[in-house]
């Protein structure tokens, strides 16, 4: 395509718009057009996010598909639900759409109905890619509908996967025990996110019905134990995962079977030493590393990255790069976070 990319972000005062806005400002194809609020119309985004002054300057305005149907890319960053009302139109008006949400993240939609509420787009479900790219990079070239896969499930399908898919392991051993910054859980106020409930705290939640368990399983075609924890940091996922082998190994081993499914991977790093949130915090990078401890047969990978970056907006990036013939990294790789 000749020119820049025109670019709408619906939902463009949450978390992950604003992360959004912050990556694609030094992309050298992005051009931001239109950004949608339904609760700030007319005010410009730097008022409400004073770290984009003065790069940028744009007036928040409330979603009209004549405004939108113009644009190149839209990026829905909306609650769940909302996705399926506006992508249809969308999509039939010839705009590629990248959706944050959840919406059509399920093939099977009796999962996705079960997990969260009655789909009301099913023909728009059927045409949608999952977008992760280290895994459907050939189908998201051709993608007209991206589901951007959650935050918990890109940290732990990129460790799993390799694992699952290459060494014969203990039905019912995959345990997921992963912790996630506060970010996660977006900007509307809530109870079990103010302040006080969670600096200087830790807590679980959601223990055995999170609704990313069956996105992960969905991914790696296997069940699994998941345990999410609420820290007490802005962002940040860092996911400790125990696997049961069924033989005996060492840790060079999976290092390599990792290292071979992930050579040619821009954000996905295999580390021998296991990684810490600073390491990922602000990057669009996923760090794994593999550790074979006990008899030989218990596998602990640790699987970290940015909730908001690789787990949501820079991942949204890197597959429109990849939709619009761009190189992946383009606007990625040298993400730094502005604090
Ligand atoms: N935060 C994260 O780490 C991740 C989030 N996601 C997903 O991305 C999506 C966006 O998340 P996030 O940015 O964190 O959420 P936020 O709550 O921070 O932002 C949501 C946005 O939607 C707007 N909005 C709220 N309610 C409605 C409504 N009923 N109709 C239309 N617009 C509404 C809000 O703004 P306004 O009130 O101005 O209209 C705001 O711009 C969600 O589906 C989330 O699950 C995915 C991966 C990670
Ligand atoms: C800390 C926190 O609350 N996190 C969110 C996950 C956000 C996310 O990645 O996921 P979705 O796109 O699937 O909403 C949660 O547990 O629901």
């Amino acid at each position: 395509m000749s020119g820049k990319i025109k670019i709408g972000i619906i939902g463009a005062t949450g978390y992950t718009g604003a992360e959004l806005i912050r990556i694609l400002l030094d992309h050298a194809q992005a051009d931001i057009q239109y950004l949608t609020t339904t609760s700030a119309a007319g005010q410009d985004i730097g008022e409400i996010y004073p770290f984009l002054r003065p790069r940028f300057s744009q007036k928040l305005t409330k979603y009209e598909l004549s405004a939108a149907q113009k644009l190149d890319a839209v990026f829905i960053c909306l609650p769940h639900g909302r996705s399926m009302e506006l992508a249809p139109e969308l999509v039939n008006a010839g705009v590629k759409v990248i959706d944050l949400g959840a919406d059509f993240r399920f093939r099977d939609l009796a999962i996705y109905e079960k997990t969260y509420q009655k789909h009301t787009a099913p023909e728009i479900n059927a045409q949608a890619v999952y977008g992760l790219p280290e895994y459907n990079r050939a189908q998201i070239k051709k993608a007209k509908l991206i589901a951007n896969p959650g935050c918990y499930v890109t940290a732990a399908t990129l460790a799993l996967k390799p694992i699952v898919e290459n060494l014969a392991f203990v039905e019912g051993s995959l345990i997921i025990d992963a912790k996630s910054g506060v970010s996660g859980a977006g900007r509307a106020l809530r109870q079990d996110t103010h302040f006080l409930e969670v600096y200087t705290n830790f807590s679980t939640y959601k223990l055995g019905v999170h609704r990313h368990q069956p996105e992960i399983e969905q991914n790696i075609g296997a069940s699994v134990v998941f345990a999410p924890h609420l820290l007490p940091v802005n962002r940040g996922i860092l996911a400790t995962i125990y696997v049961k082998l069924h033989e005996k190994t060492n840790t060079d081993n999976i290092l390599s079977i990792l290292q071979k499914q992930y050579q040619n991977e821009p954000f996905v790093r295999i580390v021998e030493k296991a990684p810490t949130l600073k390491d990922v915090v602000g990057s669009n990078y996923c760090l794994i590393s593999p550790t074979i401890v006990g008899d030989g047969s218990q596998l602990i990978l640790v699987s970290a990255l940015d909730n908001l970056v690789k787990g949501a907006s820079g991942q949204a990036v890197q597959n429109m790069n990849i939709m619009f013939g761009l190189p992946e990294t383009t606007g990625l790789e040298r993400l730094a976070l502005n604090p």
